[in-house]
């Protein structure tokens, strides 16, 4: 992965440890937001990414480039896969259990995609230090073995719920995330 001094965790970065009431190995890993292009269930031609975590740590995912996808005829378009490797890192919010928001995402083209494929989405995280959290992912044509097609990396930042609620839909925030106080 070609990346940044912004997104290599420094010395001293810690380890993503599973969080206490973290989701366990092998569960699904939910929407956060049923209109969000990347895994809302009611976006019309979102990516409709389906995640699980293998291990608790880190987060697997599937994505199938659609004819809404195009971007040169036949091949997916560039920034929709960046959407789709912003999206299974930021799942990792369900692994760290807390928001998180991308500050800085770099990409890495390998191959042309082509309408059709089915893209094998993992992300891992590489160090936390403070509120900030880098992570990478892949995307592997085909199966989870195939070839690589797009690697990223990744600086998050950690911010409370108010953030969506200030500069977002605090009621649609509210209305999906119970669990959570949106305005502390
Ligand atoms: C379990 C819970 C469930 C919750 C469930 C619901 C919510 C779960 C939503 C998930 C969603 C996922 C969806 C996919 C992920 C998106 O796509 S998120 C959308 C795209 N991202 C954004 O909109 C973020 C826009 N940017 C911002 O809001 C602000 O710039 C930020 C990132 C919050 C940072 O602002 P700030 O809080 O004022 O912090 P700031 O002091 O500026 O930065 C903190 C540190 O990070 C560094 N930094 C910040 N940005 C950068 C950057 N771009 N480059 C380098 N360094 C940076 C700063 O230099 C600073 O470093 P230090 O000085 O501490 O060393």
């Amino acid at each position: 992965m070609t990346r940044s001094s912004v997104t290599t965790p420094p010395p001293g970065a810690g380890r993503l440890q599973a969080a206490p009431g973290g989701p366990a190995p092998g569960s699904p890993l939910g929407s956060h937001y049923g209109d969000c292009f990347g895994c809302g269930e009611r976006h019309p031609t979102g990516l409709h990414l389906r995640a699980t975590t293998p291990d608790g740590l880190t987060v697997v995912a599937e994505f199938t480039v659609g004819e809404a996808h195009q971007g040169a005829p036949g091949l997916a378009h560039g920034g929709v896969l960046a959407a789709a490797m912003d999206e299974v890192i930021g799942m990792s919010v369900w692994l760290f259990q807390r928001p998180y928001v991308t500050g800085r995402l770099e990409t890495d083209y390998l191959a042309p995609v082509p309408v059709g494929t089915t893209l094998h989405l993992r992300a891992w995280c590489t160090g936390v230090s403070g509120r900030k959290a880098y992570l990478e992912a892949e995307g592997r044509a085909g199966s989870p073995d195939g070839p690589v097609a797009v690697r990223a990396a990744a600086l998050f930042i950690e911010v409370g719920m108010e953030h969506f609620a200030r500069h977002g839909d605090a009621k649609a925030i509210a209305d999906e995330h119970h669990e959570y106080e949106v305005n502390p």
